[in-house]
């Protein structure tokens, strides 16, 4: 039975038994042949690919934009939209597959709605996958560009040591924090 711990790899047997299933065509709710292992929009080259296998997740399981709309979701406090998954439920079928984007888009709508812009977006990966952190940040960048909302991104990466399940190779855990800053802050106050 799948779980919903949405951002662990799939098994060695999972993977196994789903890519067993995979040659009659089947596919279960968390995993099909054409979902691959995307971390901040950018999808890992077919070599990391098969170390790993997707992230085991009701949407694309972009677990890095997950974390960043946390973030804002943290920032802006509001108790209705607590986190993501109180905006988008795993248990959502509208969510199967979904482009993570969309969440980055529904939480970038909300700052906009409020007194706030976003003024910093800081954020540390753990885990296995290897990546272009830059071409990350440029993601990013661009994103929230599309947004009308300009941050200073940095994304570092650390291999977890093998310390932990993301330093195993179980998973990717992903940390961000942002700073939000009224609209209306007049900063002239503030330069000598
Ligand atoms: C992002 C989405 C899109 O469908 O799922 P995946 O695509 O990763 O599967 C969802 O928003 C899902 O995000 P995420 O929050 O990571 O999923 P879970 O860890 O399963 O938690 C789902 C929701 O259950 C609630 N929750 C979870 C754990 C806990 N101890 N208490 C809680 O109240 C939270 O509201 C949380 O947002």
């Amino acid at each position: 039975m799948a779980t919903t711990d949405s951002h662990r790899f799939l098994t060695a047997e999972e993977k196994k038994i789903v890519e067993s299933k995979d040659v009659h065509e089947e596919e279960t709710e968390f995993y099909s042949k054409d979902k691959k292992l995307v971390i901040g929009g950018v999808t890992l080259e077919e070599s990391e690919q098969k170390k790993y296998g997707p992230f085991k997740a009701r949407s694309d399981g972009d677990v890095l934009y997950h974390s960043v709309v946390n973030a804002l979701l943290s920032a802006l406090g509001d108790k209705k939209a607590r986190d993501i998954g109180t905006l988008f439920p795993n248990t959502d079928k509208a969510n199967s597959n979904r482009n993570s984007s969309d969440f980055l888009k529904a939480a970038s709508e909300l700052i906009q709605a409020s007194n706030y812009e976003l003024a910093d977006l800081k954020v540390m990966v753990k885990g296995k996958p290897r990546l272009d952190w830059q071409l990350v940040e440029k993601n990013l960048l661009n994103y929230f560009k599309s947004q009308k909302l300009t941050p200073d991104i940095h994304v570092q990466a650390t291999s977890g040591e093998e310390m932990d399940g993301a330093g195993k190779g179980l998973g990717v855990e992903v940390f961000a924090v942002c700073l939000l800053q009224l609209k209306t802050l007049d900063q002239s106050k503030f330069l000598a």
